[in-house]
């Protein structure tokens, strides 16, 4: 296949235009073929019964992508093909007209074993296997040291979760799940999935996967290329807010903080409104109405003749920026009518150049004046007249006061955007103009994101679906949701329903169920996670005379092991760590020293080249590592505001372990956690 897209000339293309088109078209292609030698083409096996009605006793190879032979015949049919789906589907219960599946092993590369099932044999038939029970190749794959960034799971997606996988692209799903229940892997796989199966829509409407920080997407970034998707954009919600900043003046950028209870009213779903009642309130009708001379004549619109056109343009529901656009337009239409009842008859041309005049376009202008979402945003942050007319009934005296800046910027290229600032001008710009809505939205971590962050994301898919995953339990912003019915609503997807995620496939037995001591106190209604990795894990929490050479000797010991290793410590020692990293001679990496911003998937991310990560609580979410040393529960705990998001920040950070978690401390634990 590589060979034959090598062959194509795209000198063959009759113009310079199709030339470059067909040229990249070849280029993607290539890209797309090539080959990881580490890839298995397949890794599966699917044998039709001869019963049924359109693969009548044939026999397909399930892979990562289609291969076809020749002269064109499937060798290997792509996991998301119809036809694959009961590899990931059928049991002895339901067959799906399949008499065999077999499962490949393969070792870097090389094939290692294989294993089949019988469909059509009677359920639990065979003394020892129930049916529902994992293959061992499933096991070994979910007990395999983790280097790296994250893999796909495309030979082991789980039925509960191709369920989710392959829902319609018109169904919006949220997906609750304890850590390690697949989630990301769930939403990156759903994205590959949708791109497959509406290939020509989604290329030109797009997919984006929105995730918590860049550490995270660079973990997650590989996935989705290495299952030949390489569309899909991968962002963060500072990324996509930062990108509306920038498109209105290159001068805007994020780069202020808001103290927590100022981020948390920010992020506000009231604050949706007050931003809508800041924006219509600039339009208002003059004292005087127009006045248009033409030749010998002067022409008028009463103010209540423009107060008249002004309804009318509100009553469309059109955004402030495209009714601003049809002002001229209405108000040279009266005149044209007043014409006509003088006895002239004016054509549309007379309309068009009416409309144009200097005095009807600054009349307009006054009527509805353009708006720079970012200066309307500083208005109400800096002058407490307007934003006590704008948030009347809505926000109390105290909140105003709160969201007040203590010392307001002159200009908007001045000002210190924090996030929740440039989410609000997003509000903003998307009532001055529509947010043009993707095909598909996967909103990772979705828990901790605030009604107005949830609103940005959700009319970024407006017309189009999403997949939103999260963990209450996980939740560790002070704006976090605490309901999905309330996620749904502020994501405009009200009817999305909400799947669970139960079996947990990173964190071993033990550590689960020590990390789950706190959930009654982080998230009381949630069910306890279930692991259902078989190596129970090793557990060690240790009291320590002093920290600091207490981790280095561990740190020593974790680095001799196979796989990788996560030091997660409390935010605030991060340095002192480092440094006794430095003098202990254990190469490292420190997470969040890459540069920051969007991570750009195509140009590779960053190399994960050192298998020892040194992890700040605050961006262990979503990641997972071998062997976790996590130092200073109670240090994690106390970055936080409050307790409460302090545990959940620890439960966080106590389940990233895949096969070692060894707990190191100095103060005594939260007793949350008790007696270990
Ligand atoms: N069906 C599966 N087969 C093999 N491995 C799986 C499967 N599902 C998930 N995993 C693995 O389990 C680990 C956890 O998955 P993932 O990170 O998607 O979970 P998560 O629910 O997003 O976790 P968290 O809540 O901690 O972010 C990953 O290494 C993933 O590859």
């Amino acid at each position: 296949m590589r060979d034959r897209t090598a062959a194509l000339d795209s000198a063959a293309a009759g113009d310079w235009v199709s030339q470059q088109f067909l040229e990249s078209a070849i280029l993607r292609r290539m890209k797309a073929l090539a080959d990881d030698p580490t890839v298995p083409l397949f890794f599966g096996r699917l044998d039709y019964d001869e019963a049924h009605e359109d693969a009548r006793g044939e026999r397909f190879y399930i892979g990562r992508r289609h291969v076809s032979d020749e002269v064109g015949d499937p060798l290997v049919v792509d996991w998301r093909a119809r036809i694959s789906l009961p590899f990931y589907r059928a049991s002895p219960r339901q067959p799906m007209g399949v008499r065999l599946r077999r499962r490949f092993g393969f070792q870097h590369g090389e094939m290692t074993a294989f294993e089949d099932e019988d469909l059509l044999r009677a359920p639990g038939e065979r003394p020892g296997e129930a049916g529902d029970e994992f293959s061992v190749i499933l096991e070994a794959e979910i007990e395999r040291p983790r280097v790296g960034p994250m893999r796909d799971i495309v030979a082991t997606i789980q039925p509960e979760q191709d369920v989710i996988v392959r829902a319609a692209l018109e169904e919006s799903v949220c997906v609750q799940g304890a850590p390690g229940t697949g989630k990301t892997a769930v939403g990156l796989h759903r994205a590959a999935f949708l791109l497959y199966s509406h290939r020509e829509q989604l290329s030109r409407q797009g997919v984006l996967v929105v995730g918590p920080n860049a550490s995270f997407l660079r973990y997650i970034g590989d996935v989705l290329p290495a299952l030949g998707e390489i569309d899909a954009q991968q962002t963060t919600i500072e990324g996509l807010v930062g990108a509306t900043l920038r498109r209105l003046n290159a001068k805007y950028v994020v780069r202020g903080a808001d103290a927590a209870d100022v981020a948390t009213l920010k992020g506000d779903e009231r604050m949706a409104q007050v931003i809508a009642r800041a924006l219509w309130s600039q339009v208002q009708v003059p004292a005087e109405g127009l006045v248009l001379p033409r030749g010998a004549r002067r022409w008028r619109v009463a103010t209540y003749e423009v107060e008249e056109i002004v309804a009318e343009l509100r009553s469309r529901g059109v955004r402030y920026g495209a009714a601003r656009a049809m002002l001229p337009q209405r108000l040279a239409h009266r005149i044209l009518t007043k014409m006509e009842d003088a006895g002239d008859s004016p054509d549309d041309r007379v309309q068009d150049a009416v409309a144009r005049t200097r005095e009807v376009k600054r009349y307009a202008d006054a009527v509805w004046p353009a708006v720079d979402p970012a200066r309307l945003v500083l208005g109400l942050l800096a002058d407490p007249g307007v934003l006590a007319r704008a948030a009347d009934g809505l926000l109390s005296a105290e909140e105003q006061a709160t969201l007040r800046w203590a010392k307001p910027p002159k200009a908007p290229t001045s000002a210190r955007w924090s996030l929740a600032d440039a989410v609000l001008i997003d509000e903003a710009q998307d009532l001055v103009e529509r947010t043009p809505s993707l095909g598909h939205v996967v909103a990772d971590e979705a828990q901790d994101l605030s009604p107005m962050m949830l609103r940005a994301v959700g009319r970024r898919c407006s017309t189009g679906s999403t997949t939103v995953l999260g963990d209450l339990a996980q939740a560790t912003t002070p704006w976090a949701t605490r309901s999905w019915t309330d996620a749904l609503r502020h994501l405009g997807k009200p009817d999305a329903h909400v799947e669970q995620l139960t079996q947990g496939f990173r964190v071993p037995g033990e550590v689960i169920e020590y990390a789950a001591r706190l959930l009654p106190t982080i998230a009381p209604g949630l069910q306890p996670p279930t692991s259902v990795r078989r190596a129970r894990g090793e557990l060690s929490v240790t009291r320590v005379p002093g920290l600091v050479a207490a981790t280095a000797a561990a740190a020593r010991t974790a680095a001799d092991q196979v796989g990788s290793v996560g030091l997660i410590t409390p935010d605030a020692r991060v340095a002192e760590v480092v440094a006794a990293l430095r003098e202990a001679g254990i190469a490292h990496a420190v997470l969040g020293e890459e540069p920051a911003g969007p991570v750009d998937v195509e140009a590779g991310g960053v190399e994960f080249d050192v298998p020892f990560d040194v992890v700040p609580a605050s961006l262990a979410k979503g990641l997972e590592f071998d062997h976790v040393l996590l130092l200073e529960p109670a240090g994690i705990v106390a970055g936080e505001p409050d307790r409460v998001t302090g545990l959940r920040r620890l439960y966080v950070c106590l389940t990233r372990a895949v096969t070692s978690l060894v707990v190191l401390h100095t103060e005594p634990l939260p007793e949350e956690l008790g007696t270990p």
